[in-house]
């Protein structure tokens, strides 16, 4: 028995979906021309879809689990359930005019051509704000359509804004923030929601060992406190006498997004000879 996962053939998510099944240990090699594989170690068959198209399969079954956006999920609705935020494919479904095009406020958009690949979510947003305006939908290269008279505004992706940028844009609103998430069939039977058990276990090991750093540092022994205080680790810092007397080597883990804040106030306390080291799994 096989749990069937769909992930984008070619395009944002592709990497990032292929490298994430690999840090679980599952080997997988990326789609070419064939675009269903067995993974080699692990009871998982891979989809190699376009993006558009995963929500449907999921739906209906035929693939038991994908990797979307939630920009798509939610253009497309349908009845999958999201099982975990995956942390990649970030970026924002953002509405955009004309440089120099004064803009007040989502009113001054009525009655305009808005150009969109997510008529769905368009839609729902205007109508939140009471907002009548003309869709077009046009499945990509959206950012061209202001300057060939297509459209007054385009509603697309953004993450750099170097797109909109280029094309001589700028964004007004935000319609939704996206990332990439895992989605699963509703009716999944109890052998594949027992390998998707596994699944996730590794998925969060991965998550929470990109999120933490393993450091190691020497500190005399009358800083020790104030050390341990800034670096409480998992259970507590492990503390090993260096050779020279009245020092110390600690080593603990530390979350990425305080590690700046943290390296500083670690100096300041008298750390010295910091490494800091990626690590692989982390299981809590
Ligand atoms: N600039 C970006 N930065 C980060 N993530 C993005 C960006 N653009 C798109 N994404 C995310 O990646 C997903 C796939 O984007 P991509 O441009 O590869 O889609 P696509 O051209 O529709 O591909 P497909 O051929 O599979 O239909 C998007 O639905 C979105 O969730
Ligand atoms: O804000 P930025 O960093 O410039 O990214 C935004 C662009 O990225 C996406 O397109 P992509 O490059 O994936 O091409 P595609 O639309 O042809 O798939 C999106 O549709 C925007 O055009
Ligand atoms: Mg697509």
């Amino acid at each position: 028995m096989n749990l069937r996962i769909a992930i984008q053939k070619s395009g944002r998510l592709s990497e990032d979906s292929l490298r994430l099944l690999n840090d679980c240990g599952i080997s997988v090699k990326s789609a070419g021309s064939k675009l269903r594989t067995q993974a080699e170690n692990f009871p998982v068959e891979v989809y190699f879809l376009r993006d558009d198209d995963i929500p449907q399969y999921v739906q209906d079954g035929v693939a038991d689990i994908g990797v979307v956006g939630e920009n798509v999920l939610y253009e497309k609705c349908k009845n999958v359930e999201v099982v975990k935020p995956l942390g990649f494919g970030k970026c924002r479904l953002a509405l955009a005019v004309p440089r120099g095009v004064e803009y007040g406020s989502v009113a001054s958009l009525e009655g305009r051509r808005i150009a969109t690949s997510y008529p769905f979510l368009l839609e729902s947003f205007l109508r939140q704000h009471r907002v009548e305006a003309e869709i077009h939908e046009i499945s990509g290269s959206v950012e061209i359509a202001p300057g060939i008279g297509l459209a007054d505004a385009v509603c697309d992706l953004v993450s750099s804004g170097s797109t909109l940028f280029m094309n001589g844009l700028q964004e007004v609103e935000t319609i939704l923030e996206s990332q990439a998430v895992l989605v699963k069939n509703t009716e999944l039977e109890n052998s594949k929601e027992i390998i998707l058990r596994k699944l996730l276990f590794r998925i969060d090991s991965v998550q929470a060992a990109r999120r933490n750093k393993y450091i190691l540092l020497n500190a005399p022994n009358d800083a020790l406190d104030e050390i341990f205080a800034l670096l409480p680790g998992m259970k507590s810092p492990t503390v090993l006498p260096l050779a020279e007397e009245g020092w110390s080597s600690v080593h603990s883990v530390l979350p990425e997004e305080e590690f700046w804040e943290k390296i500083e106030a670690l100096k300041y306390a008298g750390a010295q000879g910091i490494l800091v080291v990626p690590i692989e799994k982390m299981i809590q």
